[in-house]
């Protein structure tokens, strides 16, 4: 008999959510215990037994579910974006009250995107230069996408420590959002066009030459053993984690 763990989903009629609901159906060692979606009270989460939340819900909404989950001693696995670092304060603060729980927040369920933002990370201290692309579905609410904010706090860790200057960048006139956003000093530009899923490019640039990282998810599927393994690890790793690297072994 495989040992079960309860899980509930939030979010489960959306893209991500539906793709999530298959995943954990199909894992012989864990039982979705509740799917809710927008109109659905949080109260019952805690009629469900679910030992562990996982949200895919929308911005606006992923706050609030994850402090219900932690006040009622569940973990909660996070895929939502808009955790900004206000929010990530204010979940420490009430994780640190409830030492047994973990939250993972996984801007980016897919290995090779968690892969692809490492690297380049590590790369970005070797090249005067580095800008990002993001690419997504036009039904995307959030922009820059969280993975792309990620990887930009990210390089701009790596430089900063490096003592790197700034990308150099002469430009004095420009039409507003011509050069894109600016992410803790990386430059990021977001595309939303029709056919896509999630892509991201990161140059990296130097005299004479350029370093392209890139990841494709061509599929909702991509994102299902990132998914899983954050609900099978999540209990073990108590307090806040962001970002699926920290349940690897990257040795970067
Ligand atoms: N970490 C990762 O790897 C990935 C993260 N994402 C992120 O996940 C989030 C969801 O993406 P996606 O599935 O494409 O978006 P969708 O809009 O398809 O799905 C969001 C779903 O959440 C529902 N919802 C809204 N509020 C609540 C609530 N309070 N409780 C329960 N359900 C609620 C919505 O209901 P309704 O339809 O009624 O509005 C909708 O069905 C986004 O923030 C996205 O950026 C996406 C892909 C990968
Ligand atoms: O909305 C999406 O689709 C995605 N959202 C996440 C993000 O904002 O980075 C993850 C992935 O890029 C897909």
């Amino acid at each position: 008999m495989i040992e079960q763990l309860s899980v509930a989903l939030l979010g489960a009629n959306g893209r991500m959510g539906a793709e999530a609901v298959k995943a954990i159906d199909a894992a012989a060692d864990l039982t979705l215990v509740a799917a809710l979606g927008r109109n659905d009270s949080l109260e019952s989460l805690v009629s469900s037994g679910a030992q562990i939340v996982v949200d895919l819900t929308v911005p606006e909404s992923t706050e609030a579910n994850v402090r219900f989950a932690v006040e009622h001693g569940m973990h909660a696995v996070v895929g939502t974006t808009g955790w900004d670092a206000g929010r990530l304060a204010r979940l420490e603060e009430l994780l640190a009250d409830r030492p047994g729980v973990g939250v993972l927040i996984a801007p980016n369920f897919a290995l090779g995107s968690v892969l692809a933002s490492a690297f380049a990370a590590k790369a970005s201290k070797y090249f005067e230069s580095v800008e990002i692309i993001e690419l997504h579905h036009p039904d995307k609410v959030d922009a820059p996408s969280g993975t792309a904010v990620r990887t930009a706090q990210l390089i701009s860790a790596e430089r900063t420590a490096a003592g790197v200057p700034s990308s150099p960048d002469a430009t004095t006139t420009e039409l507003e959002g011509a050069r894109g956003s600016d992410v803790e000093g990386v430059r990021v530009h977001s595309v939303r066009l029709s056919g896509l899923v999630a892509h991201q490019e990161v140059l990296l640039g130097g005299p004479g030459e350029q370093l392209t990282i890139r990841h494709d998810s061509f599929d909702r599927a991509s994102f299902m053993p990132g998914v899983l393994l954050g609900i099978r690890n999540v209990a073990a790793h108590p307090g806040l984690t962001v970002g699926l690297d920290g349940y690897l072994d990257l040795g970067l």
